[in-house]
């Protein structure tokens, strides 16, 4: 038994031991600590049987966590009244935000009333979606001409001024780390073959390595394959989202960055008359919370059911809670005077 696993199994017995071990585990490289911090956490969820629903305790730190972190619905009325007459771009993470997680990436649609609701909020604000998918893929998903897209976790944008890949200009950061990309990717997929449930998705400008059907035995063997893998590489680095690990070239561009570009591009950076919206549920939507935080205005929303420490300054627990958020941010736009936002141009 690894040394990962060997604190899993003792940390399971008992939140006590668990504080016990906590410093020996800050001897544990970056990757490792996290992953193996969150399947304790994961683990303990499991062994308490309240992973997906906010019951029990879990209720009562759910609870105390909403007074930090306000239900953005609860809220609703308190946010826009903070708002007259500003102009609000709408920025949308997909996964575990526009659709459900679910056991197949490939399958994580989103629903026609989700799709209506975005379709909505679109007509009134200039929205865009912003994902760790290529861009390609979410586009496919979403199935909507009236938005700006981004992929790859911000480095591949469509530009707001075209949707036509043909004529239309994307900005493409990481461009010229294309053909390394291909390379870690082949390279992972050749690596992780024989791992039973690892899954290799193709996200253009990053990797996500899938371990959510990965057993737990099997774990620390995958993650110490991507780590190899990754040492040949000094210019990419690893970061951990909902069981999955995200291979990114280590440039200073993220979510955060794409969301100021879109701003920027719209012509809406740098005035207070403008308002950015942000919903996602991922660490790396995280840093475009932090941006909204340092401009000092903004509305960041974390979409979570289990508490955690977030940059967001509101909550919703879950897409269907993000749903309702839209539907009635939809309304509310159509309540409104017409001309207080700009609507993008591709309507
Ligand atoms: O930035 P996002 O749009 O939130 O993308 C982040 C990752 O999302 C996808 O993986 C997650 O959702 C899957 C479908 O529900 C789920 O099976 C997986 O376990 C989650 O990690 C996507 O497949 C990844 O490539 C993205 O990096």
């Amino acid at each position: 038994m690894n040394f990962s696993l060997l604190f899993s199994h003792v940390l399971l017995k008992g939140k006590s031991v668990l504080l016990i071990f906590l410093p020996f585990t800050f001897g544990l490289p970056a990757l490792r600590r996290t992953l193996l911090w969150r399947s304790i956490m994961g683990l303990s969820g499991l062994l308490s049987g309240h992973r997906n629903s906010v019951q029990g305790s879990d209720f009562h730190n759910y609870t105390s966590w909403l007074k930090q972190y306000p239900s953005g619905l609860e809220s609703f009325e308190s946010i826009m009244k903070e708002l007259p007459r500003k102009k609000i771009v709408v920025f949308l993470d997909y996964d575990g935000t526009l659709s459900p997680i679910v056991d197949d990436p490939d399958r994580a649609f989103m629903s026609p009333e989700m799709r209506e609701a975005v379709r909505e909020v679109a007509k009134g604000f200039p929205t865009a979606i912003i994902s760790g998918r290529s861009r390609e893929k979410v586009k496919e998903f979403v199935k909507l001409r009236n938005l700006h897209y981004a992929g790859s976790h911000g480095l591949d944008i469509m530009s707001p001024n075209s949707d036509n890949e043909a004529n239309g200009v994307s900005y493409q950061p990481a461009k010229k780390f294309l053909p390394k990309i291909q390379q870690i990717k082949r390279v992972l997929e050749e690596e992780t073959r024989k791992i039973e449930g690892a899954l290799v998705e193709d996200n253009t400008f990053c990797v996500s390595v899938h371990f959510r059907h990965v057993h737990e035995r099997e774990l620390a063997e995958l993650e110490k394959k991507v780590e190899t893998v990754m040492e040949k590489y000094p210019d990419f680095h690893v970061t951990q989202g909902k069981k999955v690990m995200e291979i990114r070239p280590t440039i200073n561009w993220n979510k955060g960055h794409a969301m100021e570009y879109y701003l920027h591009s719209l012509g809406h950076n740098d005035t207070d008359d403008v308002v950015p919206l942000y919903i996602g549920d991922d660490q790396t939507d995280e840093d475009a919370f932090k941006v909204i935080q340092r401009k000092g205005h903004g509305i960041a929303i974390l979409v979570a059911s289990i508490p955690k420490h977030t940059n967001a300054s509101y909550s919703l627990k879950d897409p269907s809670e993000v749903l309702a958020f839209l539907l009635r941010l939809a309304r509310w736009r159509n309540s409104t005077a017409p001309s207080i936002t700009t609507p993008s141009p591709n309507i």
